[in-house]
């Protein structure tokens, strides 16, 4: 039988600071063994969620439930300690005057050998096992927040809180301790609430991911359902550059120098707003001011002449200047291609892989 309770509900979820409102009707669901991340930008209230299921911040109004029992409503309240909640920050650091064992030993109870059998077994999964004696200045960064996380789960938390975890560390180190530690939390079985404003973090560490602008979750749902049906313009530039062209509606499409694009559902004479990534334009030669022939798929041509590009590695970014309007495009190419600047080429757009939204 699949568990159908969620080990962390929060329903309606509101709190204000000096008649602000900057948490507005947070709703979300994390089941055992699960990666939620709350994803946005500085300032739009993840942090204050995660600090109200902690219990360290009260709820204006709204409940918060761990396997559908009632944590904090209108009228209870479980004090931080009695929440069987992990918390892992990133300046959340360990005890310098403690050995690793001591540090991670720090919320256990019960009897000593156990408790030594549970360090020893964490530390074991972290990688850590050869420093159990050592003090927490002898070790990385990286190193350290091995030992947090295996702190913060040795009393096996139901849910697990964690507030850009990994900021602190640098890029390929980064990318090795968060792989482990979603390892090492999907074994345990914690449900994991993570927040950060990286977007590849979260498409990287979760199996949901809920997008949030403004104090309010804009999308929620699986890193490719956000990535590939995102709801708004602002959706898409959350995960990626994004290139705008506009367009008025007319019989439920639009016409622009790139041919048609369909406008379901959009009234006539509404203005629309045509949303592409640089990787999802294609770019063909001028074959002596042609380009290439109009096709279902790909739309019309439109010429651009080339501004600059970058090589960035595995990619080239090439920008170009549209010659029907002058706007400036950007488009992604694999790098064994580098166009110089003032250079003829025309550009297409993948109609499977752009966003067509009403305006306002
Ligand atoms: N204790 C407080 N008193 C007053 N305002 C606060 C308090 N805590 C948070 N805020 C404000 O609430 C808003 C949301 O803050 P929050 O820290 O939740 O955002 P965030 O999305 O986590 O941002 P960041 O990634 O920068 O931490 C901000 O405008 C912040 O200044």
């Amino acid at each position: 039988m699949p568990e159908l309770t969620p080990r962390l509900e929060i329903r309606d979820l509101c709190r204000s600071f000096a008649g602000v409102e900057v948490v507005r009707n947070v709703s979300l669901s994390v089941m055992p063994g699960q990666v939620t991340c709350l994803l946005g930008p500085s300032g739009c209230g993840k942090s204050t969620t995660l600090r109200m299921i902690a219990g360290v911040e009260t709820q204006d109004r709204g409940s918060i439930l761990m396997d559908g029992k009632v944590l904090a409503d209108d009228r209870q309240f479980t004090p931080p300690e009695a929440r069987r909640i992990g918390l892992m920050f990133q300046d959340f650091a360990l005890f310098p005057h403690l050995s690793v064992a001591e540090n991670v030993a720090f919320g256990l109870d019960g009897p000593k050998a156990q408790q030594r059998a549970r360090v020893e077994e964490l530390l074991a999964r972290v990688e850590m096992s050869r420093h159990i004696d050592n003090y927490p200045h002898h070790l990385s960064g990286g190193e350290q927040q091995r030992v947090a996380l295996a702190r913060a789960l040795a009393p096996r938390p139901r849910v697990m809180l964690m507030d850009e975890p990994f900021s602190g560390l640098d890029n390929r180190l980064r990318d090795e301790i968060r792989d482990q530690t979603l390892d090492v939390l999907k074994d345990e079985g914690t449900a994991v609430l993570l927040v950060t404003h990286e977007p590849d973090e979260a498409m990287r560490m979760a199996d949901e991911i809920a997008l949030m602008r403004g104090g309010e979750i804009l999308q929620q749902g699986a890193p490719y359902n956000i990535y590939n049906a995102p709801r708004d313009k602002f959706a898409v530039a959350f995960f990626s550059d994004i290139n705008v062209i506009r367009g008025r509606v007319q019989g439920a499409l639009t016409e622009t120098p790139f041919g048609q694009f369909l406008a379901p559902g959009v009234p006539d004479g509404a203005e629309v707003e045509i949303v592409i990534r640089p990787q999802h334009i294609g770019i063909d030669f001028d074959r002596e001011g042609r380009g290439p022939l109009p096709t279902p798929q790909q739309g019309t041509p439109a010429r651009g002449v080339v501004q600059r590009a970058r090589f960035m590695g595995n990619e080239s970014l090439v920008e170009f200047r549209m010659d029907h309007d002058g706007s400036i495009l950007r488009a992604t190419v694999p790098n064994v291609f580098l166009p110089r600047p003032g250079k003829p080429l025309w550009l297409s757009i993948r109609r499977d892989r752009c966003f067509v939204f009403p305006v306002g």
